[in-house]
């Protein structure tokens, strides 16, 4: 479990999800145009509907063309991970340019977790790709409308690392920032960039993940923000430490809409949702941890949109990071060092009908149970 150079030489990967008509065709049709997405594959379910004719430079093959940037844009039918698949074997046999990142474009009415799902086991994809951010496209005039209703356009906000109000020339000011403080109620660690037509540096989408292939390191603060879950209005229960040895930073919905006062559907779709940091005081078992996330992952993995996670391991000097969406755990890696000074464990946690008490007693006490047997295991 330590870290080589072949995961920082690992396919960074982008999945850009959103709703139906939310823009996402159109911010592909952005990106596509802009310096820096050289070396740079894209998949989307049709050429068509990007209109790629005028940078076009050539066609390598009846599903896959060169743009003038540089970047390949390959047309899916059907299933996306077998086009990963299909394009991975092609640039292994030098038919097209030896692309170092792909975009995924998934379909408007998409649940992005099992994409994400292959991307983190899939056993040829996981050596070959890394999963380094997913962008979610939010209609700045539909999306608040789309979250009330749909419940896959709650799971695209809360799973992404970032969040493009596409429309903003639509809508104004006051409507912007509705949406805004609802997406960020739903994901207090994603970035919210207003977009017009697309317009959006390409750099902004990237890096989100823990690796960063700039300085071949790791980093843990901008990959976890747990900062983000501290601060989230006027919260009473934030700073509150409900248990002698470890803490959380709840967001809890309904108290954020009871404290504004806003009048709404008490059944809208993201007022299930929650998002809070766990900090452990004590260092963990990894037996321990390993046990919680079996039960948990198995008993309420369609509960825990998104949990990731630096952990303080008992006989471990340096931290684990951790990831998980829904039901699937993504390998453990060991980091280098510690980001700060701060050792303590910390995992947040965007959940769905799962608030932070049953997570940290229940870890906090499989830890004190293993902590008696005195066995330490040991990641894998
Ligand atoms: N005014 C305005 N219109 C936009 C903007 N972004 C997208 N649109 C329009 O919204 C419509 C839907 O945009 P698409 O890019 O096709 O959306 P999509 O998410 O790819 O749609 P599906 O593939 O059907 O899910 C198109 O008519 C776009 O021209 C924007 O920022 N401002």
């Amino acid at each position: 479990m330590t870290i080589s150079d072949e995961q920082f030489e690992r396919i960074a990967t982008t999945v850009i999800t959103g709703f139906l008509g939310s823009g996402k065709t159109t911010l592909l049709n952005g990106l596509l145009t802009q310096d820096g997405m050289e070396s740079t594959a894209v998949l989307i379910n049709e050429f068509g509907e990007i209109g790629l004719d005028h940078l076009l430079v050539r066609e390598v093959s009846e599903d896959v063309v060169l743009l003038n940037s540089g970047c390949i844009c390959c047309s899916v039918r059907g299933d996306l991970i077998s086009g990963l698949r299909d394009l991975f074997v092609k640039r292994t046999r030098g038919e097209i340019p030896a692309f170092d990142r792909v975009i995924i474009e998934t379909t408007g009415l998409a649940d992005p977790a099992p994409i994400l799902h292959t991307l983190m086991t899939d056993p040829l994809l996981t050596t070959k790709f890394r999963l380094d951010s997913v962008v979610t496209t939010v209609d700045a005039i539909h999306g608040s409308g789309q979250l009330d209703q749909h419940p896959e356009s709650v799971k695209q906000a809360a799973v992404a690392d970032r969040i493009l109000m596409t429309k903003s020339d639509l809508v104004d000011e006051a409507t912007r920032d509705a949406l805004s403080d609802r997406l960020r109620a739903l994901n207090p660690a994603a970035p919210i960039y207003p977009v017009v037509n697309g317009d959006i540096a390409v750099s902004k989408l990237f890096n989100a993940g823990l690796y960063d292939p700039a300085t071949k390191s790791m980093d843990v603060r901008k990959w976890l923000r747990d900062e983000a879950y501290d601060h989230h209005g006027d919260d009473p229960h934030e700073h509150e430490h409900e248990h002698a040895h470890s803490h959380d930073h709840d967001h809890d919905h309904h108290n954020e809409h009871h404290h504004h006062d806003h009048a709404h559907d008490v059944n809208r779709h993201d007022d299930h949702i929650r998002s809070f940091c766990i900090t452990f005081d004590e260092p963990l078992h990894w037996d321990a941890f390993v046990t919680w996330a079996e039960i948990f992952t198995q008993m309420r993995g369609e509960s825990l949109l998104r949990v990731k996670g630096i952990l303080n391991l008992v006989g471990e000097d340096a931290p684990v990071a951790i990831h998980a969406v829904q039901h699937i755990f993504h390998p453990p890696a060991s980091l280098p060092a510690w980001p700060s000074d701060d050792h303590r464990s910390k995992i947040v946690f965007i959940t769905k009908d799962l608030g932070p008490q049953v997570i940290r007693d229940s870890l906090y006490h499989l830890n004190a149970a293993v902590s008696e047997t005195g066995e330490d295991g040991k990641p894998a």
